[in-house]
Order: C-alpha cells, then structure tokens, then sequence
C-alpha cells in the first residue's frame, strides 16, 4: 500500500521501547522535537569516529574529508527544500537563530521609522519576539495578521495590512499550535507586489510535508534539524542568491572571511560567508543523512501519515463533548491538535498523561500572543510523526478519560 510501514521505522527508534510505570512511551511531543533513528545516531559516531577534523579545506586527509561531508550536507538540504544550491543554504543552529540572523544582518541595516514588519497572530516567539524587538531597535512598526476564529489567517486583513511601507513579511507556514497550513504562496505574491521580502517559518512544514521553496517564491525560509529527525544544533537559513549577497554579514571570524588586513576585510563566498567559526560539523553532516531517512519514506507519505493520525485524534478527543481543540477542522490541519478539557488544567492532564508515559506538551508552546487571543492560559498539544499509530492515540484518549475522572468531577 501507499501508507508508510510504521512498524519497520519504530524499529529504528530504540527509544519508543522504554516503559514508564510500566507503561511503554507514547511519544506525542514531535512539534517540539522528533526522535532520532539509528542511521542518523550513526552518522555522528562515524564522524568522530572515523574523520573528525576541522572543516574548510585543511590540507590533511581527515580534513578533506570532512570539508567535504560538511559542504556536501549543504548540497543535499538545498535540494531536499527546492534551493538552486549550496549558496543559498546557510546552516544555523536552529530556526530560532535563523530568524535573528535576517533581523540582525538585513534588519538593522535596512529598517527604521515609517518602515512596517508584518507578521502574524499566531507566529511562534522566534519571529514574533525577534521582529517585535527589531521594530523597537530601529523604530519600524509591527503589524500582525489577524487569525480567524476557526484558526486561519484574514487574508482579506492581510491585503490591507501590507503596504508599499511594509519592507518585510514574516509568517509560519505551519502553525505549531493551531495546525493551520497558511497561504504562504499568496503571502509572498502579495508581499513582493510591495516590494516587501518575505520570511516564512518552516520549522513544523519541513519535517512534515514536501516544501519547495522556489515554488512559494519566498526570500527566506528557515527550518530546524531537531524536528525533522535530525540532531540538536543545527537548522537551515534559506535565502535567495542575490538576497544573501547583499546581506552584510551576521557574525564576524574565521572561515567566514576570505582577505583580512589591519584595515578591513573581505567575506568569503555564499553560503560561508554567514557560517563564521568552527560550525557544527558533525550535526551538519547527520542532518543529510535524517534528509536520507525521510526521503526513503518519501515527504508525501509523512504528510499523509501524520494527517490522518491527527484526523483520528481530533475525532477522538472530541466524542465526550468536553474537549476544545483549537485551530482548523479535523481534514484541513497539520499533524497535531491543541486542546483543553473542560475542568482539567493543560498542566494537570500533562501530568496524569506522564503517569501513563504519554508524552506531550502543555503550555503555550511558545506563541503567548495568541493564547492570550484564545482567552486561555495554556493548552495541551498532541503532535504525532511518522513512529506513531492509532494504537498510541486510544492510549492517549484513555489516558484523557482517566485524568477527566480524577479531576473533573
Ligand atoms: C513554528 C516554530 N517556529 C520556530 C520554532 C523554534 O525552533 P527552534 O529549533 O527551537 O529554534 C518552533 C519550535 N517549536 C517548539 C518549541 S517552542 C514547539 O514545541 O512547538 C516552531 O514550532
């Protein structure tokens, strides 16, 4: 069949084997990081096993080698997102990062008052804090699109909200609370019909779904390694060539110069100009191969796979009547569900959850502003990847009804 085969990839994840209370884990947490599969484990051991050096080019064997790993990864995450090619894939060390890098190294230099930054209600503190903050630092004004009561961006605000003032556009593709799948093809339209760049934020689209970059015509684009079966450490700044070209640089030191005299120096070429130091070498490299595993499941099967898991969640949470889940219908979110049950605190049902060793997260998963929309304090969140089944969902939805009975009553 189509679908992928979930039991030969837990397989490859020892992890979903440890039992709690002797419970086994129900791992329901993927929006805040994946876990990581054999392959990629190994990826790091053979680094530092067999060819750790310092990267660039040094003139020995080892360094060579991992010049070329490390370079290589770049070429292989460029493609896996639709980029032209290495110069337009900087590695970071997260999504978060990626954000700063544009404000930083573009916003300082090209904002200032009468300037406009429009974002979104429901963006993720990495763009909204970082923009919100950029505005205050150069006084550019931050405008955000109104999110509908079933979750999804005003549109028709957003062609009024951005203007021939607005010089920078910032959106989540996929929204990490509501689950909302947002227009970012007619965002960027809309932005570049003002001249204005577009950022879009695709930490929970690139671990989920097939996304090409060149396709939503977007100036950059950012994802992070440890949610798309990668490790910690390292993420992906997407930007067009002649964009980044003109950027001055974000950080200043080695590697990333190519002449330095006691009066000035000169950058070297895309995309080293942005990696100064020592980079995360081994993390780069384990990144290709989590871009190895999930291409061997195909991105197309992930967003199905995890599509249905949260059709079946949302389906299930909601047969008692008590639970809200927040965001867009059943058959039109990404692979999680934010919800509340009536009478039980996001914290409390977290913590009956972890009796049953089901892993979630309660919070506001980092998007404040938009909880304070909501008029609530926090929120569960149940978000599932390509290891879970719906086996695991009726262990989530028995472990609900237990915490209803204790607390609800
Ligand atoms: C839409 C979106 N944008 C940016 C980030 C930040 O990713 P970093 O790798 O931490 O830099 C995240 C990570 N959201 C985690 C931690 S708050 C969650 O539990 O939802 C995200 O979901």
């Amino acid at each position: 069949s189509d679908a992928l085969d979930v039991e030969r990839i837990r397989e490859d994840f020892p992890i979903l084997q440890r039992e709690f209370n002797g419970n086994q884990v129900v791992y329901l947490d993927n929006a805040a990081t994946t876990q990581t599969p054999e392959p990629v484990i190994e990826s790091i051991s053979d680094y530092y096993r067999n060819y750790n050096a310092n990267v660039h080019r040094g003139i020995h064997q080892l360094s060579q080698e991992a010049s070329i790993a490390y370079e290589e990864a770049h070429d292989k995450l460029a493609e896996f997102i639709g980029a032209n090619g290495r110069e337009e894939m900087v590695f970071t060390k997260n999504t978060t990062e990626s954000e700063n890098l544009v404000a930083y190294a573009w916003g300082l230099n090209e904002l200032g008052p009468g300037d406009e930054v429009v974002l979104s209600e429901m963006e993720h503190h990495a763009s909204l804090v970082t923009w919100q903050q950029l505005g205050k630092k150069t006084g550019a004004d931050v405008k955000y699109i109104p999110v509908t009561d079933e979750g999804y961006l005003d549109m028709e605000a957003a062609e009024k909200l951005i203007t021939d003032d607005t010089k920078m556009v910032s959106v989540v593709h996929v929204s990490n609370t509501l689950g909302t799948t947002n227009p970012v093809g007619e965002l960027a339209d809309i932005a570049h019909d003002h001249d204005s760049y577009i950022f879009v934020d695709g930490a929970q689209a690139v671990p989920n779904r097939p996304v090409d970059v060149q396709a939503i015509d977007a100036d950059f684009y950012a994802f992070s390694g440890h949610k798309m079966v990668g490790p910690t450490g390292i993420g992906g700044l997407y930007g067009k060539e002649h964009v980044l070209e003109e950027m001055e640089p974000y950080l200043y030191g080695g590697d990333m110069i190519r002449k330095v005299t006691y009066d000035d120096s000169t950058w070297e070429d895309l995309p080293w100009k942005f990696e100064a130091g020592t980079p995360n070498i081994a993390q780069g490299i384990a990144l290709a191969a989590a871009v190895d595993y999930l291409e061997d499941i195909g991105m197309e099967r992930v967003q199905r796979h995890e599509e249905q898991l949260a059709e079946y969640a949302y389906d299930r949470l909601t047969e008692e009547g008590d639970v809200e889940i927040y965001g867009p219908p059943a058959d039109d979110r990404g692979g999680l569900v934010s919800f509340n049950v009536d009478g039980v605190h996001a914290h409390d049902l977290s913590s009956i959850l972890n009796d049953h060793a089901v892993a979630i997260r309660a919070g506001d998963h980092c998007t404040q502003p938009l909880h304070d929309k909501l008029g609530i304090a926090a929120s569960a969140r149940a978000s599932f990847y390509i290891y879970n089944t719906r086996e695991e969902i009726d262990k989530l939805v028995d472990a609900v009804d237990d915490a209803r009975q204790l607390f609800a009553q």
